[in-house]
């Protein structure tokens, strides 16, 4: 027997605003994650994919279909869930070491302890999580003393410290440049390879899609739904070499084709 999947996506239908007249976002969407999984949900501009997104953070409701989380319908309370998105949202009036303690203020069993432990074991688990991603020491200034690489890195930190299941990431390095970008793509492998969590990205980017994921979900245009799961088999810890590799070279290629196809309408072939 199959181990009930983390997440479960049936025949998803969305439709925003009027019932009838509104937004078709998404239509026949399935889709299966597994436990540990890490897998990119790539496709043409405004196919879809955060609104998959919110729909398992249960920000969102389908107008049809099923959307299961751990076997259980999804909302905002069934399990943990991290996450991070483009532009990092940290509040000015807080230190960075404050901010990456937000989750731990809100969550249970978290939440009951936080008044007594902020400033001693959770203070000391988010100078921890800012010294794996290269930001020992910074847990003081605020969020505005910080370059953009620097508040990806602690939003980062701020996703994962309440230890969630699931870390769900909307396009979180695209406003970064390459070379951060790349670092970065480094510290998020890691730091998955270390907690077991299961990661849905979404992203723009097939090279940070075949660097991160074990599957890349391709979507078809709006309306959207899954077009193909293509799975990266390529080993961990993965570099930044791994992506001039021929074999991802051409797995990014035919991921770059499939989103073309769709794009202009048409079926896409897998490989060609
Ligand atoms: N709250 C909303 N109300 C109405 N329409 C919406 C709403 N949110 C999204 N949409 C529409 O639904 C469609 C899918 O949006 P979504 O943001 O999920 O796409 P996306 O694939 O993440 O886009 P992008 O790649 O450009 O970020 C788009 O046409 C968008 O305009």
């Amino acid at each position: 027997m199959q181990d009930t999947p983390l997440i479960e996506l049936s025949q998803v239908t969305v439709r925003y605003g009027d019932p009838d007249s509104g937004t078709l976002a998404l239509t026949q969407t399935s889709l299966r994650i597994d436990r540990g999984d890490f897998v990119a949900l790539v496709g043409p501009s405004g196919c879809g994919k955060s609104t998959i997104l919110k729909l398992v953070a249960g920000l969102l409701t389908a107008s049809s279909g099923g959307v299961l989380l751990n076997g259980r319908e999804a909302n905002c309370k069934g399990i943990g869930i991290g996450l991070a998105f483009q532009n990092p949202t940290m509040m000015p009036w807080l230190t960075i070491r404050e901010n990456i303690m937000i989750p731990l203020k809100i969550v249970e069993p978290y939440r009951g302890q936080y008044a007594r432990k902020k400033k001693g074991e959770f203070a000391e688990k988010a100078d921890a999580m800012l010294a794996r991603v290269g930001l020992a020491g910074f847990g003081d200034k605020r969020p505005w003393e910080l370059s953009g690489g620097m508040l990806q890195r602690a939003s980062l930190c701020r996703a994962l410290i309440h230890e969630p299941q699931l870390l769900l990431l909307d396009e979180p390095f695209g406003a970064l440049d390459s070379f951060t970008r790349e670092e970065l793509w480094d510290i998020l492998q890691q730091l998955w390879m270390d907690t077991g969590s299961t990661v849905l990205l979404v992203t723009h980017d097939l090279r940070e899609a075949a660097y991160l994921a074990n599957r890349v979900c391709v979507m078809s245009s709006r309306p959207g739904r899954i077009l193909e799961d293509c799975p990266v088999p390529f080993p961990r810890p993965r570099s930044e070499e791994t992506t001039y590799q021929p074999e991802c070279v051409s797995l990014i290629h035919s991921l770059r084709k499939q989103i073309a196809d769709a794009r202009a309408g048409e079926p896409t072939q897998e490989n060609a």
